[in-house]
């Protein structure tokens, strides 16, 4: 235990909920207001039961300083968790114990944050052009489902040289099938963990059986390949711990899983909700596509041009803040742990909702509307530290926080180029909250094509920068 013996604690207030089941049916029906009135009737931390246990909603800047940053090593991710996402994820970042998480970070985080930006921007607007320009002046598109295609081949590129999308491709389809499983096993109310004989288990075990095989066999055609291809997978091989032993194929397989996995749904959603907005806000979009015409022209917009495109990042952050894509996560006390006056048992479970702190009147003034200036440089450097919390934060941060913003940031101003999406009348998106705070079914919106981009050359081969030569560096920082 961390506090003194003598120390003052005082109880946690308890939301009421009903006998025997507390709040699991309000869990159920509705998360996200669940969370809203445990912050309204109990303050900053409050405690709700589900499924008789009893939950930690902390819902301050404090307190994220307390729990992630300060004891950040006295709490772990939950049993829970860990049950559902070790089958397909391992022990890779997002799932492993602190004592596996150390020296596995420190092996990856330098090498992933200098790796090739530059190249990274080229994937993402060629990636998004080639979705895009599916679109005839017209349709109506599935924005939700397109942002996927987006996202996925970004990161199906990144980390693999592949694309994923392609019918035929075995390690895509394998991929797909075992995300299914996940889905389905994260979102249950009640999960029974992969031994369960279940038809959906059974599915689950199967697509995961498959995805180690599709993803062994590309390992062993990457060792025997004369030239490598400078990607996230090849960065994952080469890498070496502190003592120089090499890291094994069990544990590139488990690392490279945890990119994938986290590295697509987040941003596509991200993206989906901005097309929303920005179609429900004409005059925030009007300056969005003034800003695009204005940098690019007909160009294809690159890594240099991003510092001059700042309004469309703000657009990106801003739909982050009403819509955070990992809307809740959780952390597990290991030991007594006192914050801010309360002790939360060993073995409590502790959830963050940034939806719940991003909509803090005294962080996020009139929190429901959509101002992109609240992310101009001067006002978001007047943010409370830890009020926006879209990657979470301390040892276990978004180990893809930049990549996602520079994805994101290409992304949306790749489409603002070449259309203007329109809402379809009577097709009013609702929240669904899963593993994302994805828009609940399709997000039909009607396209409008703007002026024909003039014809880019072919983005330059994959290639590491030449000896002696600095790599692009990432526009949102250097370190996490
Ligand atoms: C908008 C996009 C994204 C959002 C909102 C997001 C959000 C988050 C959050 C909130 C966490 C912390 C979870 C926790 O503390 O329990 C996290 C962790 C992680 N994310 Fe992301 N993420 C995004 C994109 C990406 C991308 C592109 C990658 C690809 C590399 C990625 C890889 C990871 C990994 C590996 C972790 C675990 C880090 C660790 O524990 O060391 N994420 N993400």
């Amino acid at each position: 235990m961390n506090r003194s013996a003598a120390s003052p604690t005082s109880r946690v207030p308890r939301l009421p909920g009903r006998a025997l089941i507390g709040n699991t049916w309000e869990f159920k029906r509705d998360r996200l207001a669940l969370f809203s009135r445990t912050f309204a009737e109990c303050g900053d931390l409050g405690v709700y039961t589900i499924a008789g246990q009893d939950l930690y909603l902390a819902n301050s800047v404090e307190l994220v300083h307390e729990i992630l940053i300060r004891n950040g090593g006295l709490f772990e991710k939950t049993d829970r968790f860990r049950s559902f996402a070790r089958p397909l994820l391992g022990d890779g970042l997002l799932t492993a114990t602190n004592e596996q998480h150390k020296p596995n970070r420190r092996m990856i985080q330098p090498r992933f944050h200098s790796a090739a930006v530059k190249t990274s921007a080229d994937i993402a607007a060629r990636v998004t052009r080639t979705v895009a320009d599916r679109w005839s002046d017209g349709a109506v598109v599935d924005v939700r489902r397109e942002m996927v295609a987006v996202t996925l081949g970004i990161v199906g590129q990144n980390l693999f040289s592949r694309d994923v999308l392609g019918e035929a491709d075995e390690l895509g389809n394998a991929l797909t099938d075992a995300i299914h499983g996940f889905d389905s096993q994260a979102s249950a109310l009640i999960p029974l963990t992969i031994e369960w004989p279940t038809p959906a288990n059974l599915r689950y075990r199967r697509a995961i059986e498959r995805l180690e095989r599709t993803f062994y066999a590309l390992l062993a055609e990457r060792r025997a390949a004369v030239r490598r291809p400078d990607d996230w997978l090849n960065l994952l091989m080469e890498s070496t711990y502190e003592d120089g032993t090499p890291i094994g194929d069990r544990q590139i397989r488990d690392e490279a899983l945890n990119m994938f996995m986290p590295g697509h749904e987040t941003t596509a959603t991200a993206l989906s909700w901005s097309f929303h907005l920005l179609a429900e806000h004409p005059e925030v979009y009007d300056r969005l596509l003034a800003e695009v015409d204005d940098v690019l022209g007909g160009r294809m917009p690159t890594l240099e041009d991003l510092p001059r495109l700042p309004y469309a990042l703000q657009v990106f952050k801003e739909t982050m803040r009403l819509y955070p894509p990992v809307y809740m996560f959780t952390r597990q006390a290991t030991v007594d742990v006192e914050v801010l006056g309360h002790v939360l048992p060993a073995g409590a479970a502790v959830v963050f909702s940034p939806y719940t702190l991003h909509r803090r009147a005294d962080y996020f003034p009139d929190p429901e509307r959509f101002d992109p200036e609240r992310f101009s440089p001067e006002r978001e450097a007047g943010l409370p530290r830890h009020a926006y919390l879209p990657f979470g934060a301390g040892h276990r941060v978004c180990i893809g926080n930049h990549h996602a913003l520079l994805n994101g940031h290409i992304a949306l101003v790749t489409l603002a180029q070449r259309v203007r999406l329109s809402s379809v009348p009577g097709a009013s998106p609702v929240m669904e909250p899963m593993v994302t705070l994805r828009p609940r079914g399709s997000l039909p919106m009607r396209v409008e094509r703007r002026t024909t981009p003039a014809p880019d050359s072919p983005p330059p081969a994959r290639e590491s920068p030449a000896p002696g030569e600095t790599p692009a560096t990432c526009p949102y920082g250097g370190g996490s």
